[in-house]
């Protein structure tokens, strides 16, 4: 047999060490193709997400302010232990805002899984600083990992290490690139319980065969399927959200009125951006001593042509009770 040139797709290659806007360690994950996803140790926040093609997929303000501890207004900010605003932690909680680790030793990747991936293992565990404000003990870790085909997935671990139960609630907070918000549409929400930030947590139900927008929306949806999408008009592609572990999603975009309030947001940036965030808001999250949590999200991308099909495929097996493998 003679020769052939096997191109061997080196994982720890494909990982970069570069500093982000506050020259805070940043990882560079990159795939085969080009796609990449950069994830900062500022609060583990991924901060961009392009494709194959150079092409950004994740909104950041222009005019986010970069200085820590606070989160950037875009990307993807991790929130925890809260989402939201109802305990005595800062909105939305602190890990945005802490400096994570870069676990030098993880865990492999399982064999079947690990083609073409590249992969980071963030930690955070509480400080004294931490327990103050908070005073559970925890371990945390965040999976980043970009697949052959471009897809970005997030996998959270927490980890009680405290000698008594605690609670939390969790969200990745998914900021969307979107070409023009008034002809996008999220499938997958349709029929569904919602609490309504705009009217003191009101619940509804979704009347519309989809999410559309004409206005303001801050919504936490109930018991959501495993596939939601969104789908872009304009630019004929759609953004496939699959979770596992986290039953509600959060929808908001803050329209005119709210943008020109928000001091790192652009008065018109609304019209570009959507979020759309794998959450457990509803029913907080316990965990007894010892007892750990996982909570998945991985999006994709794909041509809204090849997507409707496909949908309607995953929509029907989830209606009768598969789950979706990630
Ligand atoms: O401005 P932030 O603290 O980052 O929050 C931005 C938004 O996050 C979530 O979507 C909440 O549901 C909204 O009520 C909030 O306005």
């Amino acid at each position: 047999m003679g020769h052939t040139a096997v191109a061997v797709w080196d994982h720890k290659a494909a990982i970069e060490i570069t500093k982000d806007w506050n020259g805070i360690d940043q990882v560079v994950l990159r795939n085969p193709h080009g796609a990449s996803v950069k994830v900062s140790l500022h609060g583990g926040q991924v901060t961009s997400w392009r494709n194959e093609h150079g092409e950004e997929l994740l909104f950041t303000s222009s005019k986010a302010s970069f200085k820590p501890p606070k989160a950037i207004r875009g990307g993807i900010p991790v929130c925890f232990p809260q989402f939201g605003n109802c305990a005595s932690l800062e909105q939305h909680g602190f890990a945005k805002n802490k400096i994570w680790t870069v676990d030098e030793n993880p865990p492999p990747l399982h064999p079947n899984d690990s083609h073409g991936k590249s992969f980071v293992d963030l930690l955070l565990k509480s400080t004294e600083e931490e327990l103050k404000c908070w005073p559970y003990s925890f371990e945390f870790r965040l999976r980043v990992s970009l697949g052959a085909d471009g897809g970005l997935s997030l996998i959270s671990r927490v980890r009680n290490i405290n000698g008594k139960p605690f609670s939390f609630s969790f969200a990745y907070h998914t900021y969307l690139l979107v070409s023009d918000i008034s002809e996008v549409r999220i499938e997958g929400l349709e029929t569904l319980d919602y609490l309504d930030n705009l009217c003191k947590k009101e619940r509804f139900t979704e009347q519309g065969d989809a999410v559309t927008f004409e206005s303001e929306v801050d919504r936490v949806y109930l018991h959501c399927p495993n596939v939601i999408a969104v789908l872009d008009h304009e630019r004929k592609r759609t953004y496939m959200i699959r979770k596992e572990g986290l039953p509600d999603v959060v929808v908001w975009n803050p329209w005119e009125k709210k943008s020109k309030s928000m001091v790192d947001f652009g008065d018109e940036e609304y019209k570009h951006m959507l979020c759309v965030d794998g959450a457990a808001m509803e029913k907080p999250i316990t965990l007894k001593p010892g007892e750990e949590w996982t909570g998945r999200l991985e999006l994709s991308v794909v041509p809204s042509s090849f997507c409707i099909e496909h949908f309607e495929i995953q929509r029907k097996s989830l209606r009768y009770g598969s789950n979706v493998q990630l």
